[in-house]
């Protein structure tokens, strides 16, 4: 424990709001047992087999408050699974029984709880310091005033050592932003914030040198010390990690092989036979042994099999009679009817939501570049169609169905293409209960209007007057009305296919745009069109024209109306589509 205190020597006193768990608990899991269904898909899709896997084979154990579990095993042993299924987010087929002080998953668990999972779920372009605050708005109570849930987030960086980074941007794939070790700290730091009870950590130092992993380690060391339960996977930890762990839990293939203290495990497997050969760290060990790989040629037969024998007749009674023993449930004074499900307002977490997704957006969808792409794309049609009179009705109309498409299109896979970073961000904020899905959905249809809205009324009062429409304030401002409300359409279609994972396969609704879009020049103007047939010697109604006749300009109100119910039908299909996501057991 030495080279713990040496690393904290140069940390910064701990905030009192975290030196001790608000709420201490005791997680029980006796006998957890994991099945999924696999089906093999026949011709045309038919099911024709369904075989049912059994990822986890009855795991039993216990961690108390100050304890620090390490679950080791080789990829694929089912740590994950486990893991998740201890944190209450896994549904489907999980026998067995979870419970948090001898109470099983609730509402106020859920707010007690932390859970950060191995990939880093966070916006690229939020800094360190943005990133926590937002994360405090919304996941702390309102008892908290907004400038405390500011000190609490500044706290929270100054604890995980994160000071000289703060104001730098989280970064991702093709932005450089903070280091691995700092973006693994952040995502601690966002469950820390609530000062968690019990926490639970997917591989937090996988990818990370010995030093970052040590230093993660050693913080949750501390806050497992506050009285908190901390329950972590952890891939090949060094063998000054491993003597960290006060309990280890050994897998191999969903079976465990050892549940117990961390500082007994080498006698465990010695008395059983097994020992290493040379010196080596304990986790490596572990691991050989869990892969079925032993020196020791006195113990014949699968490697594997013996421990999990061995594991039964040693173990398994033992701590299933530890599990089912009675401790006296902490007095926490929380009682779980009264934590309401959600910590802040309706109105808050909508507000929050939407002053992160403007600023998000200002990277993305309204970025300078997107600005631009739109003014250079404006000029070009502009130029192309440059006083294009109404002897060139043609013209005109094509430069209407090019509105149409362009901004039929446009929003569209910004939405489609846009939603799959988000979803994955919605996924781990919702299943944390952090907001609620409505005020979410109308933050992000709100953050999407500038896009929607300002995009192309640029667009349009550019090409509009260079190309040589109906020079009217009127036919400008109805041209214009027309095509924002498509481009709101378009955006609802490219949510419901974002949302629902479908692509793009729906057809899209351009051609009632079309319908709808042709003000700029009304039925009854005429264009000039070298007499025959002209209604005024020469001169022909545009309503006559073929391609505006083949349109039809009759039906401009029913398509007002079909785009009116396009416009509510596909938000409600990405609202009951995003229903499905980050609901977590209760
Ligand atoms: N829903 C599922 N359907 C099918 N197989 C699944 C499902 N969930 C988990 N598995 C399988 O269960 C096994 C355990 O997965 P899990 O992710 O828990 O392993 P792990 O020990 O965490 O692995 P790693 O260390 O590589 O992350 C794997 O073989 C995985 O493919």
């Amino acid at each position: 424990m030495a080279d713990i205190e040496a690393l904290n020597e140069e940390e910064p006193e701990v905030p009192t709001i975290f030196k001790k768990a608000t709420r201490a608990v005791s997680l029980k899991f006796e006998d957890v047992v994991y099945k999924v269904k696999l089906t093999k898909a026949g011709f045309c899709g038919k099911i024709v087999k369904a075989e049912e896997k059994v990822i986890l084979k009855g795991i039993t154990g216990k961690v108390l408050p100050g304890e620090m579990l390490a679950m080791l095993g080789p990829s694929g042993s089912g740590k994950t699974t486990l893991l998740t299924a201890l944190g209450g987010k896994l549904g489907g087929l999980l026998d067995g029984n979870i419970s948090y002080n001898g109470k099983s998953f609730s509402n106020s668990m859920k707010r007690n709880m932390g859970f950060v999972t191995q990939d880093d779920v966070l916006y690229p372009h939020l800094t360190v310091t943005e990133t926590l605050v937002f994360t405090a708005l919304l996941r702390l109570e309102d008892s908290f005033t907004t400038e405390e849930k500011i000190v609490h987030a500044e706290s929270v960086i100054t604890q995980l050592g994160l000071t000289k980074c703060k104001n730098s941007i989280i970064g991702g794939p093709f932005l450089r932003g903070v280091s691995g070790g700092e973006r693994k700290r952040v995502s601690i730091g966002q469950e820390m914030l609530i000062n968690p009870s019990l926490l639970f950590l997917d591989e937090p130092t996988s990818g990370l040198d010995s030093t970052t992993a040590q230093r993660i380690v050693s913080n949750l060391w501390e806050l497992a010390k506050g009285g908190r339960t901390i329950v972590m996977t952890i891939h090949q930890p060094s063998s000054r990690l491993f003597y960290m762990f006060d309990k280890v839990l050994l897998l191999s293939e969903g079976s465990p092989l050892y549940f117990g203290e961390g500082s007994q495990v080498m006698d465990y497997f010695s008395s059983n036979g097994y020992a290493p050969a040379v010196p080596m760290n304990p986790a490596d060990f572990l691991l050989d042994l869990a892969n079925g790989v032993s020196s020791n040629s006195d113990v014949p037969g699968s490697v594997k099999q013996k421990l999990v024998s061995a594991y039964k007749s040693n173990l398994a009674n033992k701590l299933r009679s530890e599990a089912q023993e009675i401790d006296d449930p902490p007095q926490d004074g929380l009682n779980d009817q009264k934590v309401a499900r959600w910590a802040t307002t309706w109105w808050q977490q909508f507000s929050v939501l939407l002053r992160r997704g403007v600023k998000e957006r200002k990277y993305d969808s309204f970025s300078g570049l997107k600005i631009a792409q739109v003014l250079v794309v404006a000029l070009l049609s502009g130029l192309l169609w440059w006083q294009s009179d109404v002897s060139h009705l043609q013209d005109q109309m094509g430069l209407l169905f090019f509105y149409s498409g362009f901004w039929g299109f446009f929003p569209l896979f910004q939405a489609i293409f846009t939603f799959p970073q988000e979803r994955s961000m919605l996924e781990k904020e919702r299943s944390s209960g952090m907001y609620r899905l409505s005020s979410y959905f109308m933050s992000r249809i709100v953050s999407d209007l500038p896009m929607e809205l300002v995009l192309p009324t640029i667009f349009v009062s550019i090409t509009y007057w260079m190309a040589g429409l109906k020079a009217t304030p009127g036919n400008f401002l109805q041209t214009l009305f027309v095509l924002l409300y498509s481009v709101l359409v378009s955006g609802g279609l490219g949510l419901a296919l974002g949302c629902s994972g479908a692509g793009p396969k729906i057809c899209d609704h351009t051609g009632i745009g079309n319908h709808a879009i042709v003000p700029a020049r009304r039925a009854t103007d005429t264009y000039p069109c070298g007499g025959g047939g002209g209604a005024a010697g020469g001169a022909c109604l545009v309503g006559d024209y073929p391609a505006i006749k083949q349109v039809g300009l009759d039906g401009q109100v029913l398509a007002a109306v079909a785009l009116g119910i396009m416009l509510v039908v596909y938000r409600l299909v990405a609202y009951f589509a995003l229903m499905r996501i980050g609901v977590t057991r209760k």
